[in-house]
């Protein structure tokens, strides 16, 4: 059962409803898509939530749907705001502590619609909002033996602040030294095969006789956490990431010549392949570095002929400082917090957003609970420059203004407000009237709090 508000009788109605509905909750956010509602997050026997669920109005019938991507961690009184009739924008909101990050739920996206064609279902997919200079993944590849693990452990090693390695899954045996979530999840065929249907990979390819792929979690992982993404695939895996969203910079580490004699003295020196593995993994490599040649795959080609040569090249060719390790790559953002442009945001919730044009006004709230003071700001989020997105991050986000007295602003117009279903699961509106009225100096908080 639950309730319906006809809008245009103002009436409330007692309707059935079918499916998976979602649990009694409160603080959450219900957004209008179509004849859909899209649910998420809330507070439940204290704790919060981060469960997606879809109701149709049409069918009346509730759906979890399938979720792509990383999720935003547990989150009550956050603020959801739908963008373009195609993604919800879900900002800050608590568990024990107040949030400031930004996040997507793509739910009419290019890419959600086709994985819903291909899987037959609901499905709905995460991208986190970066402000400020969101660096691009690097996929690194290169014949077996080239030296591209020997370069990407000595990049992880100098500057592990700035730089994560998509660990892929692969069904190949793990070699003496490898450790299983760290070089490669190591996994059997029939499990690969089945997570690929589900569709949990980037790309994946057979690679000397096994099978190898980056899964979404793998990227979202090192993204999420703001560090440059570095991925060591193969050629196959090069082309298809090139064709996904992913918008990464693609660099080939090539040998010196005689190449083939050079990859059979290195792959001979390391010593973790037989006989037979060491010539499939040189044939493979001549089609490789034929493969290469392409000259709209690879935005750069480096040579390791020098180990430390070919390292300095690398770190000036992703603009590392090559004199302070351990300090932040180029480009390097907050994931949440400063704007490029230094406008810097407290974590709030209990606030309400509302889209004008391409920007969304983030009002009043509460900042961290221990202290819950109540916020009198007005916050601008500009969108106008948004790229990327699911699967991946959403660059481009700049907060514009901070205002923190807020005059001229108070009577803005709530032109999307939020939808709330409340604690005994009724359809209401959250704020028809704006949250924050009048004087913003005095807020009123969402939870009570005044300032
Ligand atoms: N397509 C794809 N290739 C991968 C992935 N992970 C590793 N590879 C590639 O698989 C090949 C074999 O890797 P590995 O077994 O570690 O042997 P190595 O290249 O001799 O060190 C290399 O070309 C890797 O770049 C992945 O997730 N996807
Ligand atoms: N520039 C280089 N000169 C000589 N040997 C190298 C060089 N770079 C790497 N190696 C060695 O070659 C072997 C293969 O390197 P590795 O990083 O495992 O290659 P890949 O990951 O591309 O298969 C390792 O024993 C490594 O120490």
């Amino acid at each position: 059962m639950g309730e319906e508000l006809d809008t245009e009788n103002q009436e409330w109605s007692n309707e059935s409803f079918l499916g998976h509905c979602p649990s009694p909750r409160s603080l959450h956010t219900a957004t209008c898509v179509g004849d859909k509602i899209v649910v998420f997050g809330g507070h439940e026997d204290n704790s919060a939530k981060n469960d997606v669920y879809i109701l149709d109005t049409v069918t009346h019938r509730w759906t979890k749907p399938k979720v792509f991507g990383t999720p935003p961690s547990p989150r009550c009184a956050h603020s959801a705001v739908l963008i373009d009739g195609e993604r919800i924008l879900i900002y800050g909101g608590r568990d024990s502590m107040a949030k400031g990050d930004i996040w997507f739920l793509e739910v009419n996206t290019a890419f959600v619609r086709l994985q819903s064609k291909l899987l037959n279902m609901e499905v709905v997919a995460w991208s986190k909002g970066v402000t400020g200079k969101a660096p691009r993944p690097v996929v690194i590849c290169g014949p077996s033996g080239v030296g591209k693990g020997t370069l990407i452990g000595k990049l992880m090693k100098d500057f592990p602040d700035s730089f994560g390695f998509s660990v892929s899954h692969t069904t190949r045996r793990p070699r003496e030294k490898e450790q299983d979530g760290v070089h490669y999840h190591f996994t059997q065929r029939h499990t690969m095969e089945k997570e690929i249907s589900e569709r949990k990979f980037l790309e994946s390819a057979d690679v000397h006789g096994n099978l190898y792929g980056t899964s979404w979690a793998a990227v979202d992982a090192v993204t999420n956490s703001g560090k440059t993404c570095i991925l060591d695939i193969d050629v196959q895996g090069a082309q298809s990431v090139r064709k996904s969203p992913l918008d990464a910079i693609f660099v080939f580490i090539k040998p010196p010549y005689p190449e083939e004699a050079e990859l059979r003295k290195r792959l001979h020196g390391r010593g973790t392949e037989s006989e037979e593995q060491i010539q499939k993994r040189l044939r493979n490599a001549k089609a490789e570095l034929e493969r290469a040649k392409d000259p709209t795959l690879f935005d750069h080609i480096l040579v390791n002929a020098k180990l430390d040569e070919a390292y300095e090249n690398l770190k000036a060719l992703l603009g590392v400082d090559s004199i302070s390790p351990h300090a932040k790559a180029n480009g390097n953002f907050e994931h949440h917090g400063e704007s490029a442009n230094g406008f810097e945001q407290e974590a709030r919730s209990g606030h309400s957003a509302s889209l004008m044009g391409s920007k969304v006004l983030i009002c009043g709230g509460v900042t961290a609970s221990a202290s819950t003071i109540a916020l009198g700001d007005v916050a601008v989020l500009d969108l106008s420059k948004i790229s990327g997105g699911a699967p991946g991050i959403t660059r481009g986000l700049n907060w514009v203004v901070t205002n923190s007295s807020a005059n001229g602003i108070g009577n803005h117009n709530m032109q999307q407000p939020s939808v709330s279903l409340s604690q005994n699961h009724k359809l209401v509106p959250l704020t028809s009237e704006p949250l924050v009225a009048g004087n913003l100096s005095s807020t009123k908080a969402a939870n009570g709090f005044t300032r």
